[in-house]
């Protein structure tokens, strides 16, 4: 049964779960298969940020920005893909992905796993306590019986630039969700969110400018190879990157944003996004009452318990715990926390051994991430600069992707580059990033690799198919071996 009554009284579950991103939905999803009755709180649209204003909406703005990209690149298709984009049409795609920004898919799927919902801001009001302010202004009282889980996601972390709360910025919301290509967009920030919008939207048709504060370059976070690659092809594109620029004021003239950089340059635009990170949606969900501090992100153990709370009863799932921003990595810790918290109710061993059944193991080596560009990024496990503070002893192995026959057939030009990183002590695989354009269903078997532990030397057994891009994994192989035993050789014919 969905859609609790909104002032049905004082109501008691085994498990309260607060938010219903893809998060929240997916620790009830598998906290009611375990026979627990469960009720989900959310106050705005169930599949939340990810469903409604990031992931979803923003890859339905880059698929035929990438899409056309690539086809240009093959002979024989290029003239037939010259011309600008259908704006319109890729908008109302994008609507129809969001559904319209209605949730009643996810509503029904709900019913489907017989989990409850309460519309309606959720608090915590001390131990196994949520209260819930609904829409209508009436209050629900909830107590769990084993656990709450906090799965409320994150907002645009927005700095205190001069002018900033009057120009009324874009945020991911804005920016996923528009109506039009604005004319000039200005980007401030250099990671992912900036650099997928960055080409979202200069593809149909705005000239960006990205303001990117530092000298780190563009998603600083991976491997610097990867970010080298998106700009050259984003001011391939018409975008303007400018590095070491910071925002000094900000401020609006009628429909015009008009900013002060840093260096006293005056830039103007007709909107400002800020994609500069996020903020934990912790500033109002009761953490006082239960000792911790408002604005908090919640750190928790690898069963997804929160460390700073006695009594085991306070989870918390998702973007919310800071351990892996992504909805993917947030839907596996809810699988394994929505199960943990299962078999501790119901008195069933938790398997929490590294690995083991009830622990989010992966967030700590194998986090997969694919960043929608052209070209693009996909990246699993260490990068070069972690493995370097970790004390393991790693070998880097490089190689140029576009020498491989599949990356000829896939385009004319190919541009792209691959990074292994070796585990010596292990012989195993630690990291990969993958560049290029047709690399993210690539990623997969990296991460498998590194989850799996395969050895190098069973890695020669896993043999890709010809002609794919996927040869790039045996090139990598071979120069890992050819480094390790060189070529011998052959005594001169006499
Ligand atoms: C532009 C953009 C693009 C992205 N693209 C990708 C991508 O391609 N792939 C990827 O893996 N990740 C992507 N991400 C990251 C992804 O969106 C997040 O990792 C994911 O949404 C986290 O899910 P969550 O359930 O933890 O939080 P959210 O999706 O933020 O959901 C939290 C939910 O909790 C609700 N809530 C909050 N507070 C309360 C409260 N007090 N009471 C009741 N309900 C509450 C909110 O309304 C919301 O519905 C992107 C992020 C952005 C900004
Ligand atoms: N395809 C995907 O998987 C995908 C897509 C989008 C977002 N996400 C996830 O969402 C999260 C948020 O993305 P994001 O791009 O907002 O964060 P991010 O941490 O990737 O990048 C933030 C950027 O803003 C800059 N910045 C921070 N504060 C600033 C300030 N005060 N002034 C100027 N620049 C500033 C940083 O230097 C950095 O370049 C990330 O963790 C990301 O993994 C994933």
């Amino acid at each position: 049964m969905t859609q609790a009554a909104a002032n049905d009284a004082d109501r008691t579950y085994d498990v309260i779960v607060v938010g219903a991103g893809p998060v929240g939905e997916n620790v009830a999803d598998r906290t009611s298969a375990a026979g627990l009755s469960t009720v989900i709180v959310e106050r705005e649209l169930l599949g939340g940020e990810c469903s409604f204003w990031a992931c979803e909406p923003s890859k339905a703005l880059l698929r035929p920005v990438i899409a056309r990209a690539e086809a240009r690149r093959v002979p024989g298709l290029r003239q037939a893909v010259a011309g600008p984009l259908d704006v319109a049409a890729v908008l109302a795609h994008r609507d129809e992905i969001v559904n319209h920004w209605h949730d009643e898919d996810q509503v029904g799927w709900l019913d489907s796993v017989a989990v409850d919902l309460i519309r309606g801001h959720g608090r915590l009001d001390g131990p196994r306590r949520v209260t819930v302010r609904t829409p209508d202004g009436g209050t629900v009282r909830l107590t769990a019986r084993h656990a709450v889980a906090v799965c409320t996601g994150t907002t645009t972390a927005l700095p205190d630039t001069p002018g900033l709360d009057s120009v009324r910025p874009w945020t991911n919301r804005e920016v996923t969700s528009a109506d039009h290509a604005p004319e000039r967009l200005v980007i401030v920030g250099g990671g992912v969110v900036a650099v997928e919008m960055a080409a979202a939207w200069q593809g149909l048709g705005s000239q960006v400018t990205m303001l990117v504060r530092g000298d780190a370059g563009l998603l600083s976070k991976m491997e610097p190879f990867a970010g080298e690659l998106v700009a050259d092809a984003l001011r391939e594109a018409g975008v303007d990157i400018r590095y070491g620029a910071s925002v000094a004021s900000v401020f609006r003239e009628g429909r015009e944003v008009r900013l002060t950089l840093g260096d006293g340059t005056l830039l103007a635009a007709d909107e400002i996004l800020y994609a500069t990170g996020r903020s934990p949606a912790t500033r109002d969900v009761g953490l006082d009452t239960v000792g911790l501090t408002p604005g908090d992100w919640l750190p928790v153990d690898d069963t997804g318990r929160v460390t700073a709370v006695d009594g085991g009863w306070l989870y918390a799932a998702g973007d919310v715990n800071h351990r892996a921003l992504l909805t993917h990595q947030g839907k596996y810790q809810a699988r394994m926390i929505g199960d943990a918290i299962g078999a501790r109710a119901n008195g069933e061993p938790v398997d929490d051994a590294a690995w083991g059944a009830h622990v989010s193991t992966a967030d700590h080596t194998a986090v997969p991430q694919v960043v929608f560009t052209d070209p693009e990024v996909a990246s699993v496990g260490l990068t070069t600069r972690e493995a370097d503070g970790s004390g393991r002893r790693i070998e880097v192995v490089d190689y140029d992707i576009a020498r491989v026959a599949g990356a000829h057939q896939y385009a004319q030009g190919y541009r792209g580059q691959a990074r292994l990183l070796v585990d010596l002590d292990r012989g195993t695989v630690a990291g990969a990033t993958f560049v290029g354009p047709g690399v993210a269903e690539l990623l997969h078997s990296a991460t498998v690799a590194v989850v799996g532990e395969v050895p190098i030397d069973r890695l020669w057994h896993a043999v890709p198919a010809f002609p794919t891009i996927s040869e790039v994994w045996l090139r990598l192989l071979e120069t890992y071996r050819d480094r390790h035993q060189p070529r011998r050789r052959p005594p001169a014919h006499t």
